[in-house]
């Protein structure tokens, strides 16, 4: 008996210097008869803490369904075997860390030897390896960005489970974020914070992106950055916000990621690791999506005027005029060309005739509606796509270009009032208009009319004859 005594003495000895946690439990009661040092530094428990296997289980996983759905079965499966194949698994410390554990038990008499091992550093890394590969991947099949960025925020959220990420986009021009990615928060939140203006006291995030430093803000309620937020924090059931914000490599302001909390929070060293490799990866997402956001403008888009040109027109024509074919909806086709455009460079240069082009571009944006394609498909030629649009329609919008473009000008370099027209010929889909040209065609026939009839006026191309509006 007193050998015996000494015998587990030197067990729990030995058990309390290795590296690895090691506990037993009983396998008829289930309670936990041991816990060794490793097992109570890993976990923060003591054995008071800890009655049987089962409750320790469901206190420690992340739900309780984690523990029925697979550390149950798991245990079960291999009950009364001599040991058990590894499970690896998410579980939560005391403290609500939370750790990556290689688990498994073997079982001798009635008693099973439990073995936790820590990969959590090893888990971590081939994460994040996995997560940035993802992403490269996504950003290489030129994928939506906010489907880059949820990836992103997704990974940092499985991480550090009671966290809730977002990920805003700066707009330069409104000098505003825009909601990037922030899976986890309610509509409400997410409408409320696209589009609101950087600051000083606009938040962690507009505060982070407003200085272009790092913003911790430990408690939502007691802190001035918040004080006209607190009742959206409170509807997003928040109440920490650590936000970084995301620099491009030449150190421009992309946006801002922010790591969120439920209850008052002060972030720990591998929280700022964490914010760190979130903001990089970020910011890569970002600027390899407007560098090909850029490329593909530079393909599609006149630089001149900044609309879309003649091979982009031509693509998006032929989509839409099949798809008009197929679902019968009307569209109609505006060709429309600057009148005497040779007099005006002629007369006041080169930069000026552009000058020109671009206000006749800016003007005729802002007039046309959202779905309206206009394009540059020559050096004084414009098209433009009205889908779902009818004869009437159609000539009420050439005629409303025509008379803004007749009323507006530009100063030459010496400030003469520049002043300019346009003629515009309009055609609709009929039937038997089985191509993008077949209708170009009749629109340019009826543009020669504007042109043949003076200038500065609409024809209509009819199915017989072209009629002036
Ligand atoms: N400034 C400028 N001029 C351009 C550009 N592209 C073409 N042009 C000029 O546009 C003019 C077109 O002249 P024409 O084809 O004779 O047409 P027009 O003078 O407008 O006469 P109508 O169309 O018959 O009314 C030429 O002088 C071209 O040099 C451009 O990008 N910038």
């Amino acid at each position: 008996m007193k050998d015996s005594q000494n015998n587990e003495v030197r067990l729990e000895d030995i058990l309390n210097t290795t590296p690895i946690a090691v506990s037993w439990s009983s396998l008829s009661s289930g309670r936990i008869e041991y816990i060794n040092k490793a097992f109570s530094e890993l976990f923060g428990f003591v054995l008071g803490d800890i009655l049987d296997t089962e409750s320790w289980f469901l206190r420690v996983s992340p739900q309780p369904e984690y523990y029925q759905n697979v550390i149950a079965p798991w245990i079960d499966k291999y009950r009364g075997y001599a040991s058990a194949h590894d499970l690896s698994a998410t579980l939560f410390c005391k403290d609500n860390s939370v750790r990556h554990i290689n688990m498994c038990f073997s079982t001798i008499g009635d008693k099973q030897f439990w073995y936790f091992n820590d990969i959590t550093d090893h888990w971590v890394a081939e994460e994040r390896l996995r997560a940035r590969s993802d992403m490269l991947e996504m950003v290489a099949k030129s994928s939506a960005l906010k489907d880059i960025l949820n990836v992103i925020v997704k990974q940092i959220q499985q991480e550090s489970p009671l966290s809730l990420c977002s990920v805003l986009l700066f707009d330069k021009d409104e000098q505003c974020l825009r909601l990037g990615a922030a899976p986890s928060f309610p509509d409400v939140y997410n409408q409320a914070i696209d589009g609101v203006k950087i600051g000083l006291n606009v938040g962690s995030c507009g505060t982070a992106a407003y200085l272009g430093q790092r913003v911790i803000v430990e408690d939502i309620y007691d802190h001035p950055y918040w004080a006209d937020y607190v009742q959206l924090a409170r509807q997003a059931e928040v109440a920490a916000c650590w936000s970084d914000p995301i620099m491009s490599s030449k150190g421009d302001l992309l946006g801002t990621f922010a790591i969120y909390k439920r209850f008052p929070s002060t972030p720990a060293e591998k929280d700022f690791e964490l914010i760190n490799f979130a903001s990089n990866l970020a910011s890569i997402a970002i600027e390899s999506f407007r560098a090909q956001e850029a490329l593909q403008k530079r393909a599609y888009f006149d630089h001149l005027t900044e609309l879309a040109n003649r091979g982009y027109f031509f693509q998006q024509c032929e989509t839409l005029l099949n798809e008009s074919i197929e679902e019968n909806y009307p569209l109609a086709i505006l060709m429309m060309d600057v009148d005497h455009f040779k007099k005006v460079n002629d007369e006041f240069g080169h930069k000026i005739g552009d000058l020109v082009l671009q206000m006749l571009a800016q003007m005729s944006l802002s007039i046309l509606r959202r779905d309206d394609l206009i394009a540059r498909i020559g050096g004084e030629e414009f098209a433009i796509l009205l889908p779902f649009t009818e004869k009437d329609e159609a000539l009420r919008i050439a005629e409303q270009l025509r008379e803004s473009i007749e009323s507006s000008m530009v100063l030459s370099l010496d400030h003469q009032e520049v002043f300019f027209t346009v003629s515009l010929g309009v055609a609709c889909r009929q039937d038997g208009d089985c191509t993008v040209d077949d209708i170009l065609n009749k629109a340019d026939k009826a543009l020669y009319q504007a042109k043949a009839a003076g200038r500065n006026c609409v024809f209509l191309a009819m199915p017989q004859s072209n009629t002036l509006f």
